[in-house]
């Protein structure tokens, strides 16, 4: 079974967040494959313990390196919590990132409430993809 392969990005005041929620759909991300942004992945690598395919640090390209996979159709879902509060220096490297989303229809996840939504979705394609490997 090919896992589900998800994007997870978090500015720096949105970091903790992301950490909990993953946390809390441990059993959902723990089948997946997961990808981010330097900091962020090894905040969930060290808080929680999954294993994270690790890039730039966003204001070093890490968004861009994440949005080429994006347009390589090598990210299926992308949870990106943004802090809408403070300005980034990187700004244009963000839009693009949520942009390229809307170019492939990647879902895209920007706040909690959306990622929720998201990770239900998420965990109905692995239930469903174990049942139909199950044969039954
Ligand atoms: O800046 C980011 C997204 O725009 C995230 O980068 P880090 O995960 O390295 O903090």
């Amino acid at each position: 079974m090919e896992r589900i392969r998800v994007a997870l990005i978090a500015h720096d005041k949105k970091k903790l967040d992301l950490a909990m929620f993953v946390k809390e759909w441990m059993h959902v991300f723990s089948k997946c494959e997961l990808y981010a942004t330097s900091t962020t992945g090894k905040v969930i690598e060290e808080k929680i313990g999954l294993k994270v395919n690790k890039f730039q640090s966003g204001p070093y390209g890490g968004d861009l390196q994440i949005g080429a996979l994006i347009v390589n159709k090598e990210i299926d879902f992308v949870i990106f919590l943004r802090d809408p509060l403070t300005a980034q220096p990187h700004e244009p490297d963000v839009s693009a990132l949520l942009r390229v989303c809307d170019v492939h229809n990647v879902p895209l996840a920007t706040n909690l409430a959306t990622a929720e939504a998201l990770v239900l979705e998420i965990e109905k394609k692995i239930i469903k993809e174990t049942k139909e490997n199950e044969g039954e």
